[in-house]
């Protein structure tokens, strides 16, 4: 019997609402979903907003990767073959899809990840909106033509890598699915897509969609599991690819597996950016810059600015107006419109949070404002992973809070003076995924940008985020990349074909 997709099944009918359980296999390959061969290791999955069950994470074991990336490089065999402007067709309906279903599916993202629904639906648009920039350039790939003597050419042909995994972080289950899809499936590759074991329900729905627009089946599959499975993915033999978003030591173990097969691999990591506030900035803006930089998705984001340097003369006029902002940020229920921030991912990440802060106020740390678990009046929200967004003076450069990745809503402030001084301190990271400048000197903000050393640099805004833009991190932040252009590079290899029109010339 044909299984219904999963947004149509009653249960997430109820999903309006914010409760949810989940009770359909989340596995998918062959062109459907696929109920898991064991319940070993089986984990719950919550809800961070309720801190209720919505479902149970049943890793894949080593037989059910097997056969999703076997699924995967049959129809990798007949992908490749169809012309860009095939690719386009479907991957375009895929887009449309997700566009005209971007409601509902940003309804299970705010119930299985706890961000807001305003920002679910943001991340559900750059999903479907990168889909369709990446349709748009499949009939663009070709190769070269090269003249050679004689009459004699070579010519490049632009050919896909093959099986690609991709394994996802839990802070944007939905975009982090497309961002990688995307691009692969424009190159003509197959891809196999492992969840983070914390938000495991959104990927199924990309793979439906998919197979709704008309890929062949296996061209998007999705296997459920944590680091056992994914090291599984890592190590299979008709893996051509590994493209990873998640921590520093989990990427430098993929990389590590990557290399015993000479597995191409892009890795986008953590990081603890840098946002430099000029006294000379717009301060508004600012102000408002510094808290996109940290407050998105309740702080859980890779990029954010979270080491705020703030030029001396300008710090008080720039706290008073940042505290006022962050004591507005309206905490709660994740479902509601006027809700600017959600729940923590999980009740120990929220512990690890809110030790940091501590940590932070017992190394001289001063709190302006947040920092503390929140609880909503609503009883359904009762035990939901609620910390309230904090903003930190008194900091320096050796305090804990400034030098690791909290990936919570915690905000350092740093004095600075000269401009020299704090392009040396901003660098003084392992880091360099993202940064960010405010000012209004034209000469100097491109100045600043040239000498961070980050991946990104935002000039008079932060955390934007538009799919013909590259988004990769320098240092340990990884490397490749993600969106723009440039990605084609990164799921695609070039073949040289030499053609003699002459004779063979003689020498033995
Ligand atoms: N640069 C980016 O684009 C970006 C985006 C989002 C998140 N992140 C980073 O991700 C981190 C938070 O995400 P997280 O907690 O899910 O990270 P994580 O490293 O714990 O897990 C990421 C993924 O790797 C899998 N995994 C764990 N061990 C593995 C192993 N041995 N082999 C293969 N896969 C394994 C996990 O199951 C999960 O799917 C933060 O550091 C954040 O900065 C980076
Ligand atoms: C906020 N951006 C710019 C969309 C980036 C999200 C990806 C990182 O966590």
């Amino acid at each position: 019997m044909a299984q219904q997709p999963l947004l149509s099944l009653p249960e997430f009918q109820n999903a309006s609402t914010g409760i949810l359980v989940v009770k359909e296999p989340l596995n998918f390959w062959g062109g459907q979903r696929v109920k898991p061969k064991h319940a070993k290791n089986v984990e719950p999955v919550y809800q961070p907003s309720t801190g209720s069950v919505l479902c149970d994470m049943i890793p894949c074991v080593e037989e059910e990767v097997d056969q999703a990336i076997k699924s995967a490089n049959s129809a990798y065999l007949q992908w490749r073959k169809l012309s860009g402007m095939e690719r386009s067709r479907i991957m375009l309906e895929a887009a449309r899809i997700i566009r005209e279903r971007r409601n509902e599916i940003a309804k299970v993202e705010v119930i299985n990840n706890g961000k807001s629904i305003t920002e679910a639906e943001v991340d559900i648009d750059i999903a479907w909106n990168c889909i369709e920039y990446y349709a748009g350039i499949a009939p663009t790939l070709s190769g070269q033509h090269i003249q050679l003597p004689g009459g004699s050419f070579a010519y490049t042909r632009r050919e896909p890598l093959g099986v690609c995994v991709g394994i996802g972080a839990w802070n944007y289950p939905f975009q982090i699915a497309a961002w990688k899809s995307a691009p692969a499936l424009a190159c003509g590759n197959a891809m196999v897509f492992k969840p983070s074991p914390m938000t495991p329900v959104t990927a199924v729905i990309l793979a439906e969609i998919y197979k709704e627009a008309g890929v062949p089946e296996g061209l998007f599959n999705v296997v459920q599991g944590g680091a056992e499975t994914g090291s599984l993915l890592c190590h299979h033999p008709m893996v051509a690819k590994v493209s990873f978003t998640g921590s520093v030591p989990t990427g430098k173990k993929v990389m590590e597996m990557a290399a015993k097969g000479v597995k191409q691999v892009t890795l986008e990591l953590g990081g603890k950016s840098p946002l430099i506030i000029f006294k000379d900035c717009e301060l508004e803006n600012a102000i408002k810059g510094a808290l996109m930089a940290n407050f998105l998705t309740q702080g859980e984001v890779c990029c954010n600015g979270t080491r705020v340097f703030v030029q001396r003369e300008i710090m008080p006029q720039f706290l008073e107006g940042v505290v006022k902002r962050t004591k507005a940020i309206a905490v709660g229920n994740p479902m509601l419109r006027d809700t600017r921030m959600g729940a923590l991912i999980s009740k120990p990440h929220m512990e690890k949070v809110l030790g940091f802060i501590n940590q932070a106020k017992e190394q001289g740390a001063k709190v302006l404002c947040g920092g503390e678990r929140f609880v909503p009046t609503d009883p359904k929200l009762k035990g939901g992973y609620f910390v309230t967004p904090c903003v930190l003076d008194n900091c320096s450069d050796d305090m804990t809070c400034v030098k690791e990745e909290i990936f919570g809503p915690v905000m350092s402030v740093l004095p600075f003076d000269t401009e020299e001084e704090v392009l040396e301190r901003a660098n003084n990271t392992t880091f360099g995924l993202a940064s960010g400048v405010f000012t209004r000197d034209i000469a100097r903000a491109h100045r600043v940008a040239e000498n961070l050393q980050a991946g990104t640099c935002y000039i008079n805004n932060y955390n934007v985020g538009p799919v013909e833009v590259p988004f990769g991190g320098y240092k340990m932040s990884g490397f490749g990349r993600e969106n723009g252009l440039v990605t084609i590079e990164y799921y695609s290899q070039l073949k040289t074909v030499v053609v003699e029109m002459g004779d063979v010339e003689e020498y033995f």
